[in-house]
């Protein structure tokens, strides 16, 4: 079955639709790729760390400040809780993703197609690369341009809840307060001045993507979405309580376990080459399961695509600099062309010492 093709508008919720047993070939994976899915949890099994941002309250600053250092070097992404946004709010925007996959008729969701010629295009898709050749993703999506104001046009966005514009609006608003907040402390974390991370970053160029990920009838045959890391500088990311992000640390992936009001952080390239490789960005994917279908709201914050990056003088005082400099929209063509496959993009800007 053509499942994906340039003139093609499949879609894998259609795929599971059509009451599919086996997987199209298109989206199985290599061996080496593919998730061992495992039957229960296994009891003391890590995961990412969980930290108490207690309100970004002064008094606990140095504490959340160590706590994001140890999570920033041993992970690269971590749970923050009392992090100031509404849980309400949380709710609402998983809510009204989720009626766009289940309730809005596949005709109706068509018309916000997004470009499939055209990498990171606006809109209802399913394929995050352009090329034809890669193993595709088992999942569908909604992407939002929503900042900077310019880039937001929500008679883009689909509009039969009354409230689905407003809601990602609300959120788009607060998802940047949020990351703002934590590159502040993230930078600080890491000895550089609380505004150096935001500085370098400049303006930023925010997109919410909605994903959503049909139950699999071959979940070890395939991924939800294949191991990358995220290409800006931070990922601010909800889920439902379906598990399936997995995080890779010493070679190992682990199951992010989800909480329900807490939002996991996720760093990304831009954030390793500020911090000159202090920080590691997380190499992360989604694995699916043959019962439930899930549903993720991941809000990148990105530079401009003028922007040039390159790792902060003040910790390339201490070691030579790790990263060659990048204009961000070389390294977006890149990750778009080239496809993620793990951290090969950041890989290729290593200078080797
Ligand atoms: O669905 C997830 O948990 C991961 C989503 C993600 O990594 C992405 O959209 O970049
Ligand atoms: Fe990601």
């Amino acid at each position: 079955m053509e499942a994906g093709g340039r003139n093609t508008i499949m879609r894998v919720q259609s795929l599971v639709q059509a009451g599919l047993a086996e997987i199209p070939s298109q989206y199985i994976q290599p061996h080496e790729n593919r998730p061992i899915v495992k039957k229960e949890n296994g009891v003391g099994v890590m995961d990412i760390p969980v930290i108490d941002l207690f309100g970004f309250d002064l008094n606990h600053r140095d504490l959340v400040r160590k706590a994001i250092g140890e999570a920033c070097r041993e992970w690269g992404a971590f749970h923050v809780t009392n992090h100031g946004v509404p849980i309400e709010l949380m709710n609402q925007i998983r809510s009204v993703g989720l009626s766009f996959f289940n309730d809005c008729p596949f005709k109706d969701k068509l018309k916000y197609a997004c470009d499939p010629t055209s990498a990171a295009s606006e809109g209802y898709g399913s394929k995050m690369l352009v090329d034809n050749c890669s193993v595709l993703d088992w999942r569908d999506y909604f992407d939002h341009h929503t900042l900077p104001l310019s880039r937001r046009n929500p008679s883009r966005w689909p509009n039969f809840l009354p409230n689905y514009r407003e809601v990602v609006g609300k959120y788009s608003d607060e998802m940047k307060v949020l990351a703002q907040k934590l590159l502040g402390l993230i930078s600080e974390s890491v000895g550089l001045p609380s505004s150096c991370i935001e500085d370098s970053v400049g303006e930023f160029y925010q997109n919410i993507t909605i994903s959503y990920y049909p139950p699999c009838p071959q979940p070890d045959l395939t991924l939800g979405l294949q191991s990358h890391s995220d290409m800006g500088a931070i990922t601010l990311l909800i889920q439902d309580q379906v598990e399936g992000l997995q995080v890779l640390k010493e070679s190992q992936w682990f199951t992010v376990q989800p909480l329900c009001d807490a939002i996991v952080v996720i760093l990304s390239d831009q954030t390793e080459i500020i911090t000159n490789g202090k920080y590691k960005s997380a190499q992360h994917r989604a694995i699916t399961n043959s019962s439930r279908p899930r549903l993720s709201i991941a809000t990148f914050h990105d530079p401009a695509k003028t922007r040039k990056i390159s790792p902060a003088f003040q910790l390339v005082n201490e070691s030579s600099p790790l990263y060659r400099e990048v204009n961000y929209e070389d390294y977006v063509s890149s990750w778009y062309t080239k496809g993620p496959e793990g951290k090969r993009n950041i890989d290729v800007l290593r200078i080797n010492c």
